[in-house]
């Protein structure tokens, strides 16, 4: 059954940018469901899943540029968090009925079970050529047509309840203290793959707080918005720089550079997909990595701190790697777990283990 049909009519939805255009569609996902948010685009052509539950894509309207979404249903074991992250979907088609053998649910009936509305029928290569044009901006997505905008609300940063996970065999060597911006599942995962133990902490931690655990690392994770909303925890990783090694990861990479005074900014229509090469300036090595983020390090910026660019972006020249020489800290802005891309960057959480073990432990 056509899922945006209600009594034989489409449903229509609008969605109606910052700019004034409007694109029309049919409803899909939560029929209802009425939401503001800022309009991104991603260009994965796999791992809808994954992007949707990503907590760093909160109060994101994402706009898919691949143009058949949900083909292979939901998949439990999947989810990067334990619901859909993302405000609301824009596609060109979204499956009616998903073709795969570990999926339980059509991604359509996901969304309506999430109350995530969704717009199909959207040319969405025109539309991304608008976002690229003019950058991200606000949007909404209505079931009328709107003649006021509606600005979209501030992003927040999530706020979860500190856990212990423990890693499955005995012999554990390790223990990270992940601070929690909005941490995505694969990368506790990634850590417990390797036999890790990790601690999940709220980014309300102090410094005593984390010392008090023993880490042998610090993993700052990913996570949603603007980094300079998180001044508060400045502070603590310029006293946890000082005492354990530091592994940062997109959000947390942009964290490291601000506690040592560099600055970022807002790109213009940031770098979200599976394809984005990147070049490792201390070897020459190109790579290939997923990537989701509207904000960077500011290249200039970084001369005034003890830090050095290790990595470029090959096509736009974005800082996407960052170490500090003489210590065990480095960060990257690409996601080195992300499970429906490439695998090129994984090795990293194996250069945060040897950093760690070549550290003397402090506490
Ligand atoms: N994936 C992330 O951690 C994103 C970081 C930040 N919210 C940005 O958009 O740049």
């Amino acid at each position: 059954m056509d899922v945006s049909k209600i009594g034989g009519l489409n449903m229509k939805k609008y969605l109606t940018l910052e700019n004034g255009d409007v694109f029309v569609g049919t409803a899909c996902g939560d029929l209802g469901g009425e939401i503001n948010g800022e309009l991104v685009f991603t260009t994965s052509m796999t791992g809808y899943q994954e992007t949707l539950t990503d907590p760093s894509y909160q109060n994101q309207i994402i706009t898919f540029t691949y143009p058949l979404i949900g083909n292979y249903g939901i998949s439990l074991g999947t989810n990067q968090s334990n619901k859909v992250e993302a405000a609301a979907v824009v596609v060109k088609e979204m499956t009616e009925q998903a073709f795969h053998y570990q999926s339980v649910i059509s991604l359509d009936a996901y969304l309506k079970q999430s109350k995530i509305p969704a717009i199909s029928g959207i040319d969405t290569r025109q539309l991304t050529k608008i976002i690229r044009q003019y950058g991200t901006m606000k949007a909404s997505l209505t079931n009328f047509p709107v003649d006021k905008k509606k600005s979209a609300s501030d992003h927040q940063a999530s706020i979860i309840k500190m856990a212990s996970l423990s890693a499955s065999s005995d012999k554990k060597i390790d223990h990270v203290v992940l601070v929690d911006f909005g941490v995505k599942a694969n990368i506790v995962k990634s850590l417990q793959r390797k036999e890790i133990d990790v601690t999940v902490v709220t980014p309300e931690s102090t410094y005593e707080d984390i010392a008090k655990l023993h880490p042998t690392g610090i993993l700052l994770s990913n996570g949603p918005g603007d980094p300079t909303a998180y001044s508060d925890f400045l502070p603590v990783i310029k006293k946890l720089q000082e005492a354990f090694p530091i592994f940062g990861i997109c959000l947390g990479h942009q964290l490291l550079a601000l506690a040592n005074g560099a600055k970022t900014y807002k790109m213009t229509f940031g770098h979200r997909g599976i394809n984005h090469p990147v070049k490792n300036l201390e070897n020459g090595d190109i790579f290939i990595t997923s990537q989701n983020h509207g904000y960077a390090v500011d290249a200039d910026s970084i001369k005034e701190t003890p830090l050095k660019v290790t990595a470029l972006e090959v096509n736009d020249k974005t800082v996407e790697g960052l170490r500090y020489p003489g210590r065990p800290i480095f960060s990257v802005q690409y996601h080195p777990e992300a499970a429906p891309g490439p695998h090129d960057a994984a090795k990293l959480f194996d250069h945060f283990i040897d950093l760690m073990h070549a550290t003397e432990e402090v506490h």
